[in-house]
């Protein structure tokens, strides 16, 4: 039976590499394109059906930053589909990133010079902002959309008898120290980013421990540093093509530099090939790429405390609630407001 795969943001860079991966793979998926912006994603799966003519690619408008969008698309997906065997959480955005220049330099002659290039570890800061529901941005959509779009499709994630898949795009620059218990969307630091991608890494494991028995398996992977509009906009894009040539040449020191969406794929085409019980629910998955440009997959350990990951969980559920209830009152509002509009006619 044809695969059912989700990818949230498809529609271009690590996303948009992974579906073409797939469709070579496994010709017979019904592949969905999970995008905020439909023009772009048409513009992806035309690119897609003009190497694979006979593919399955369908459309999905969802945006993760925006919890009616999720409930909007959760509905739509239940109503499309009877189960799903991967849904890729891809999206994600770094916005205003601005790199301490002066770190960055001091990092260069240290020792810790790899670590600096793997993770950018002390290297970037990014500006958030609330969005539309009053959450931050970044969280809302790295991280907080993907977890209700999850709730919301637990019917299908989690039937007898199948086995689901959950695949986030994580990054080495999550840390734990960026992240805080106590302000789980950042609202205060300047690290809005790694701080996501650390309560994904958590999120992940919590997912694991609560839904392995209903069939439900979660993942994380880093497709290491690819060259994509989120890089594209920590750096003009002419800086980047002054420094290629560099970048080629530190790959020779670190394999993490996967540098194209293809290579950075890896470990999500990797995930995709093997049985869900072989994995470490503990493990990031690395996309690698050697100096001679070889790709391979690699499991991490990741730096992850098993009563916080509880405790973030329960947050997570109770903002849940939350969120709900204000979209109730929104929907409530808006048909006031319309029977009020439809009374002064
Ligand atoms: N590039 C890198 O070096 C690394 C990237 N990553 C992660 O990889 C993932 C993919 O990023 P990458 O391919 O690099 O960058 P891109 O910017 O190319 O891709 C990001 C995708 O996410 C989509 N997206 C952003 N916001 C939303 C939203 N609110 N709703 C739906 N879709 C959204 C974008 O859509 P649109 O085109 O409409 O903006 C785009 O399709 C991200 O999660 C990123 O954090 C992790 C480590 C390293
Ligand atoms: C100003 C300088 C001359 C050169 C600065 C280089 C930096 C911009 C890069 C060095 C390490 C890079 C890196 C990322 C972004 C660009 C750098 C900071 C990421 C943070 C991109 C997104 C991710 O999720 C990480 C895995 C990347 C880690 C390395």
């Amino acid at each position: 039976m044809e695969k059912v795969v989700i990818v949230t943001g498809a529609n271009s860079g690590i996303g948009l590499a992974l579906c073409e991966r797939l469709l070579t793979e496994d010709s017979h998926v019904r592949l969905c394109l999970a995008c905020r912006n439909l023009e772009r994603a048409g513009a992806a799966r035309a690119a897609l059906l003009a190497s694979h003519s006979t593919a399955c690619v369908e459309l999905l408008k969802l945006d993760v930053g925006s919890m009616q969008s999720v409930l909007s698309a959760a509905e739509e997906i239940k109503s499309r589909y009877n189960r799903i065997d991967f849904m890729y959480l891809n999206a994600g955005i770094m916005p205003n990133p601005a790199v301490d220049i002066r770190a960055f330099f001091k990092g260069l002659f240290s020792r810790n010079v790899i670590n600096m290039f793997a993770t950018a570890e002390g290297l970037l800061t990014q500006q958030d902002r609330l969005n539309s529901d009053g959450l931050q941005e970044v969280f809302a959509t790295n991280l907080f959309g993907h977890f209700l779009l999850i709730r919301e499709l637990e019917p299908l994630l989690c039937q007898p008898g199948h086995t689901s898949r959950l695949v986030w795009t994580s990054s080495s620059n999550a840390r734990r120290s960026a992240f805080s218990i106590e302000d789980i969307q950042h609202r205060r630091g300047k690290e809005p980013y790694s701080s996501s991608k650390y309560a994904s890494d958590m999120l992940s494991l919590a997912l694991n421990k609560h839904k392995n028995q209903q069939g439900l398996f979660s993942s994380v992977i880093c497709p290491g540093l690819v060259m994509t509009n989120l890089t594209y906009g920590i750096l003009p894009s002419f800086f980047w093509t002054l420094i290629m040539p560099i970048m080629w040449l530190i790959r020779i020191f670190t394999n993490t530099f996967t540098l194209t969406p293809y290579n950075g794929a890896e470990a999500l085409h990797w995930l995709f090939l093997q049985q869900p019980e072989s994995l470490d629910p503990r493990a990031k998955y690395h996309s690698l790429t050697s100096g001679l440009g070889k790709n391979y997959t690699e499991p991490r350990r990741m730096d992850l405390d098993d009563e916080m990951t509880e405790v973030f969980y329960s947050k997570l559920v109770e903002l849940e609630k939350a969120v709900r209830r204000q979209q109730r009152e929104r929907t409530a509002d808006s048909k006031h407001y319309q029977q009020y509009l439809n009374e002064i006619q």
